[in-house]
């Protein structure tokens, strides 16, 4: 398989390695992976993480694999157990199928190894675009809230909503980002902050209590947020406190934009009430670890509500940004997205 190399995965030299997101932004440890087993761990501790990235992960993964001589029986089992991992994001899903696919082929190496680079390079294209529809909205001078983290880091190429933004700033060079924290993982404080500092955007870190304030006074413009699956009538699961920012956001009328590839599309999942939510670790919330070590500050029994994500009902939302174009509420509620696929 060709060399494939994006922010945090890299397929060089036939060898396979995961950039540790769990450890950033103080630390940048490449990890190699050559079994779905290590694959399966680097992806439910996060250390590989954003919707479109897993999916990524994961075939390169399998076409790896396939290309060492793995049996079919053994490829359709790991396909199987590398989707289990992560229920919410269906980008893993979608390249899951993908791959299963290509498995049934005659010459299973060749079609799954084909399948697993249009994959990746795909992605990087969708980001151009969606990079592109979304920073038709943004005007200049505009302050942009986001959460959770949507970059480079989260895909193949410049990101979903980050990537908007990104190109944002390189058309106008002076918009300003609020970047909510994320608790409990911490992805907008360690990883958005991380690639905007990179890319030289200048933001705000806020803690996420801190985004109802800030547009009470008038200092949001705009929304810009990723998904991890979008159901079929334009509800869509995202990192957890989504929903939160959704709400605040009608009530002070300000512009919520959700950017996704296509491949976040589930037309088979009716409502977002039908998306699986991904529950995670109590020690996530009672304290907090990372490259800086680890501080637990709640008491070590503490019963904890841990939800990856939540749902943003269709409603709320001012606009789809896809790689397809941007779609407004009119257009999502007559069935516009199920025609996309
Ligand atoms: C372009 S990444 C989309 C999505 O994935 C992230 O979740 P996680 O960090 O748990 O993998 C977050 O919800 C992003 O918005």
């Amino acid at each position: 398989m060709q060399d494939l190399i994006a922010s945090s995965l890299k397929y060089q030299n036939n060898t396979l390695s995961v950039l540790d997101q769990y450890l950033l932004p103080h630390q940048q440890v490449w990890h190699e992976c050559d079994d779905v087993a290590s694959m399966r761990d680097l992806i439910l501790s996060l250390k590989i993480r954003g919707a479109p990235l897993i999916g990524l992960g994961a075939s390169l993964l399998v076409a790896h694999l396939a290309e060492q001589g793995t049996d079919k029986v053994a490829l359709a089992q790991a396909i199987d157990d590398l989707e289990a991992t992560r229920p919410t994001a269906v980008n893993l899903m979608h390249c899951m199928a993908k791959l299963r696919i290509a498995l049934q082929q005659d010459d299973y190496v060749t079609a799954i190894v084909s399948a697993a680079v249009t994959l990746f390079n795909e992605d990087i294209a969708l980001c151009e675009s969606m990079a592109n529809h979304g920073a038709a909205l943004v005007s200049s001078g505009d302050n942009i809230l986001t959460h959770c983290n949507t970059g480079a880091l989260a895909t193949a190429g410049i990101g979903t909503a980050l990537g908007v933004i990104y190109k944002a700033q390189q058309r106008h060079g002076d918009i300003h980002v609020w970047v909510d924290e994320t608790r409990p993982l911490l992805q907008g404080g360690r990883l958005t902050a991380f690639e905007l500092e990179r890319w030289q955007v200048p933001y705000t870190l806020i803690c996420d209590n801190m985004a109802a304030s800030l547009m009470a006074a008038g200092k949001v413009d705009k929304i810009f947020v990723g998904a991890d699956r979008i159901a079929a009538n334009g509800d869509f699961a995202n990192k957890v406190g989504t929903y939160n920012l959704a709400v605040l956001a009608h009530f002070h009328n300000i512009p919520f934009y959700v950017v996704a590839p296509l491949t976040t599309l589930d037309v088979n999942t009716a409502c977002g009430a039908d998306i699986e939510i991904e529950q995670r670790n109590s020690a996530e919330v009672r304290g907090v670890s990372g490259s800086f070590g680890e501080a637990l500050w709640a008491p070590t029994n503490a019963n904890v509500y841990n939800p990856a994500f939540d749902v943003t009902p269709a409603k709320l939302i001012t606009g789809w940004v896809l790689d397809t174009g941007v779609y407004d509420q009119q257009q999502v509620l007559v069935g516009e997205l199920k025609r996309l696929v």
